[in-house]
């Protein structure tokens, strides 16, 4: 996709800024190791076993028929069902809701976390779409239980889009997880003497992707509880790998490639299965050249200060090249004058498991002394691109297939925006000043911040986008001919509940909505 792109670019991080620098930990921070559980000691339990789970049980009330139904975040208000028994999907939940936005929702965040996991704990990768949406209630039942027939799991694969041979091989890669709970299923698992609580587990590698689930079924030496459970009525697994005379189970105990490539595709399918009102997007890949937080700030002075920073993709940190700045002027035009470095030193290093182990190194706009760029405000900036000079004194032109990157210089924070003091003593108030190009007329300049709500019965979560607009300031000192001030007022307590606590601006101008990276009214100036 092109840069910028708010839903693609937030997606586009979360899976791929994984580790290091400007890492966002929410997912694979939770899953390393594998076996980390963040709720309690229950040995066997696992982050990466609830959050696979979640998305299946999420997505298991599909009906392929009618289009209803799939991986849309209703397990929320389906958890006092008997067929979500136990308590993996509230922990799971509850740490994925943390990083939802107005851009990606708790379908999207189960969706990146089963997949992360799977990744994390030697699965293969999965290509990832977003785009899914939260439902606001619970939808029909319909989640597989281990006391049902062969004939009804067949039947319910069947109306969630898959066939015989892809159940067997989806419960296989599912189950090649965790294990089942004494507490959740206490007819299927025995309590030990000295114990609270237990986790039998699926295999002898519960926190890995591995295809001993299917290795030990067929030698015999499997400890499977849906398997060789005392009670025979609830050997789901047991029917439903033996249900075309084991084939497909030995197969994949034979080969373990093939149960990878597998899992693979059906997993995809599985993360993908959204009801068919819901259009997801294209498969996202790295940018080779991302630039994020990108600003501009009003000085006041003559001046607006470009800041920012710019990951490059797959480069190794012994390679580091060094790299160059140019810009066009609003016009479009470009100048020798138009130009920056970039500053980077070897602590701006991230990596990520994607086909391998990748390393990307993060650059600020700017030298690291100050982190911006200086730009005439007569002449602005209308978009930006990079030369990168390699180690062989190669230089090339990251230019986005010549597109350039594009930023708009018609609306922007100014510098004399700051934070005082509320009456009460206890929070702050922001006065937020925007500078608007005095030629723009628009007929609304606001803030928006999202927020977080929750439904305190069934712990869903979601998020509103809340707006307060601006005034033309009455004090224009700070104006001059090419930019005019707009004045808004926001108290802390507004952001109470923000989750990021950061703000945008957005203004319309004729039809035309334009909008500025977010701030944090934490950073600015007091007052
Ligand atoms: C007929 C179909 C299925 C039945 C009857 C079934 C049944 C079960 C049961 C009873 C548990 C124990 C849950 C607990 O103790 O909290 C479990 C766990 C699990 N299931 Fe399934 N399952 C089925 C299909 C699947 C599929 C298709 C997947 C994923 C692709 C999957 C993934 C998991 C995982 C990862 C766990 C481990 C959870 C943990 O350790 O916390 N299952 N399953």
């Amino acid at each position: 996709y092109t840069w910028p792109n708010p839903q693609l670019d937030e997606l586009e991080s979360l899976l791929f800024d994984q580790q290091g620098y400007n890492e966002r930990g929410i997912l694979v921070g939770a899953l390393n190791p594998c076996d980390r559980f963040n709720f309690g000691d229950t040995v066997n339990r696992s982050n990466v076993a609830d959050w696979i789970r979640t998305a299946y049980h999420d997505m298991a009330t599909h009906n392929a028929e009618d289009g209803t139904g799939g991986l849309d975040a209703s397990i929320q208000f389906e958890q006092d069902r008997p067929e979500n028994a136990g308590n993996g999907f509230f922990n799971a939940l509850r740490h994925l809701q943390l990083g939802i936005s107005r851009y990606v929702g708790v379908a999207d965040f189960i969706a990146l976390g089963a997949k992360t996991a799977f990744e994390q704990c030697d699965g293969p990768t999965i290509p990832f779409r977003g785009g899914r949406v939260d439902a606001t209630e619970a939808g029909p039942p319909g989640v597989p239980q281990p006391q049902e027939s062969l004939d009804s799991h067949i039947s319910s694969f069947a109306r969630q889009g898959f066939n015989q041979t892809e159940m067997i091989t989806l419960v296989a890669c599912g189950h090649s997880f965790g294990g089942v709970q004494h507490s959740a299923f206490p007819d299927t698992v025995p309590l030990p003497a000295d114990v609270d609580d237990v986790s039998q587990t699926f295999d002898s590698t519960p926190f890995n992707f591995d295809n001993n689930v299917a290795l030990e079924y067929v030698h015999g030496t499997t400890n499977n509880p849906l398997v060789v459970g005392h009670n025979d009525t609830t050997n789901s697994d047991k029917r439903i790998f033996g249900s075309d005379g084991n084939a497909t189970i030995s197969g994949f105990a034979a080969d373990s490639d093939s149960f990878r490539t597998a899992c693979q595709s059906l997993f995809a399918r599985m993360l993908d299965t959204v009801p068919s009102t819901v259009q997801l997007t294209e498969v996202i890949e790295p940018l080779p050249v991302k630039p994020q937080d990108i600003a501009l700030l009003y000085m006041g002075d003559g001046t607006l200060r470009l800041s920012g920073q710019v990951r490059f993709w797959n480069v190794a940190e012994s390679n580091a090249p060094s790299v160059k700045l140019i810009w066009a002027d609003r016009e479009g035009k470009t100048d020798s004058s138009y130009t920056g470095v970039l500053g980077h030193n070897d602590q701006m290093v991230a990596s990520v498991l994607y086909n391998g182990n990748v390393s990307a190194l993060w650059y600020n706009i700017g030298p690291l002394s100050t982190n911006f760029t200086v730009v005439n405000e007569t002449v602005g900036i209308s978009k930006f691109w990079f030369e990168v000079s390699g180690g062989d004194s190669s230089i090339k032109t990251e230019h986005q297939n010549g597109v350039g990157f594009p930023i708009q210089d018609t609306v922007m924070l100014a510098n004399s925006s700051c934070t005082a003091p509320a009456p009460d003593g206890l929070s702050s108030i922001a006065h937020i000043q925007i500078a608007v190009r005095a030629d723009a007329h628009p007929s609304r300049v606001w803030l928006e911040y999202d927020l977080f709500n929750g439904d305190a019965g069934s712990g869903a979560t979601w998020i509103t986008v809340n707006t307060t607009d601006a005034q033309l300031a009455t004090n224009q000192t700070q104006a001059d001919s090419i930019y005019e001030l707009w004045s808004v007022d926001l108290p802390s307590s507004a952001l109470a509940s923000s989750n990021t606590r950061k703000v945008n601006i957005a203004a319309e101008i004729g039809s035309l909505k334009i909008t500025t990276t977010s701030f944090s009214t934490s950073t600015l100036a007091h007052c």
